[in-house]
């Protein structure tokens, strides 16, 4: 049986999410359905706060919210006393529906546009992460316009390859991310928002990849951003305050991960700036951490429907559910592996190898190769580890209405994200008058 889900299994046998039994949540709401286990939400923001809080450094835990946004996540993240990232007018739209206190506002984003910079300065967030410098006028404009200020920070590239997947490195110098170094570029950047009076400059921001196990590249990434730190207070006598190294701390999404536990990461993290700062005496500034995925990924499971099978004499077998690469694109886009159980008996024996399969028009749509008891058609799978870039990637491919989403938490279940309906599909559509 699988290890971690020991302690969720109630009298019936049926696996609990937040302590409510999965198989009266996918009777209730249907499936597919993506179900929060809100306490270990909770937990991992508490976890991370808890490390700085021992290490007595100002700091700010920053929900990464493009890996699951929601009015209901951001609610529970501030209540959290965390801080969040957004990429877009849309994620600031649902953080600002969600009473998210603007001031503990990140906007991030390599091609911001001016609406969406005029929003956030119109909303006062907390920050603007600076990309590029056509961002550096774009925003300089916004602030004239609307004769604001406004508090930004500079993302640069540290030169530093993760090793994650291609598509989830972001630290390397040819990357669409942030200021080069090297070349002078971040130097020059520093030198224009400083000449602004409408921009306050409060330091520097490094992400270098997602889903990484290794401690080295975040170590390299926070030295990398102390030593720019000593040589801008030297060359340009300015004297960052903040500094922020990113998110991107793996998780366990197969019995063959074993990443180290979230916190653990951040612990090296600000070790590794405490000493540098040290040496060049420079002040500790204050450490901010934007994690995604170590936040939600664990806490969510997507229940599906066991539907048809196709057995073909000598292969493996194919065994479809009713969602896919819709609700879940990870498996196609980035060949993420995921563990499945059976909810309604996950202590049943393992017998089988099986393509799991979705039912979308792809060949590609195979949400998991993985071993499985016998099941039969109307069984209920949880796909485990399903919090992050699973929801807030989903599709209406192929005209499937994607999921509803489900919070739970001390036996109690809440729709924080209702089905869409066929017509919701067809909401936006115009007849064409020939
Ligand atoms: C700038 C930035 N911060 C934070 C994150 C969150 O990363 P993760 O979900 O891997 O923690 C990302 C996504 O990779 C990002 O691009
Ligand atoms: N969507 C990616 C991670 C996000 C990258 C954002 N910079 C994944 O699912 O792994």
């Amino acid at each position: 049986m699988n290890s971690q889900v020991t302690n969720q299994i109630n009298q019936v046998g049926h696996l609990t999410i937040g302590g409510v039994d999965s198989i009266d949540l996918a009777r209730e709401y249907g499936t597919p359905l993506v179900v929060y286990d809100v306490n270990q939400i909770r937990h991992q923001i508490r976890a991370f706060k808890k490390v700085f809080e021992e290490e007595q450094v100002d700091y700010a835990v920053s929900y990464a919210s493009k890996a699951f946004a929601a009015i209901a996540m951001y609610q529970v993240a501030s209540e959290e006393g965390a801080s969040t990232d957004v990429v877009s007018a849309g994620e600031l739209y649902t953080a600002l529906k969600a009473g998210f206190p603007m001031e503990r506002v990140s906007f991030h984003g390599n091609n911001k546009s001016k609406a969406e910079l005029e929003m956030a300065v119109k909303k006062h967030v907390g920050k603007i992460m600076i990309d590029n410098f056509y961002e550096i006028d774009l925003l300089n404009e916004v602030l004239e316009k609307n004769n604001s200020e406004i508090n930004v920070m500079l993302r640069v590239t540290p030169g530093i390859s993760a090793h994650t997947h291609e598509y989830d490195q972001t630290g390397q110098v040819d990357s669409k991310f942030g200021f080069d170094i090297e070349s002078g570029q971040a130097d020059l950047a520093l030198e224009k928002v400083l000449a602004n009076p409408r921009m306050h400059m409060l330091g520097l921001h490094a992400h270098i990849g997602s889903q990484i196990f290794e401690l080295n590249g975040f170590e390299m990434a926070a030295a990398k951003l102390i030593e720019i730190a000593v040589s801008w207070r030297k060359n340009h006598d300015y004297t960052a305050q903040v500094i922020n190294v990113g998110g991107g701390f793996g998780i366990k999404y197969v019995a063959e991960d074993h990443p180290l536990k979230p916190e653990e990461f951040v612990k090296a993290i600000i070790k590794t700036i405490k000493s540098e700062a040290a040496k060049n005496n420079f002040p500790i500034p204050e450490i901010d951490i934007e994690p995604g995925r170590s936040i939600v990924g664990p806490a969510g499971y997507n229940l599906y429907t066991v539907g048809s099978r196709k057995d073909v004499p000598g292969l493996i077998p194919y065994l479809a559910v009713d969602g896919g690469m819709g609700d879940n694109i990870r498996p196609a886009l980035y060949q993420a592996k995921y563990e499945a159980i059976l909810a309604n008996d996950p202590r049943k024996k393992t017998i089988q190898k099986v393509h799991l399969a979705g039912k979308y028009c792809e060949s590609g749509d195979i949400l998991a190769d993985t071993e499985l008891p016998d099941v039969k058609p109307g069984d209920i799978l949880a796909m485990l580890d399903t919090g992050a870039y699973g929801y807030s990637m989903a599709s209406n491919y192929n005209r499937n209405p994607r999921p509803a989403v489900v919070f739970a938490e001390n036996g109690q279940a809440q729709v924080v994200i209702k089905r869409e309906s066929l017509m919701d599909l067809v909401h936006l559509d115009q007849s064409y008058n020939v």
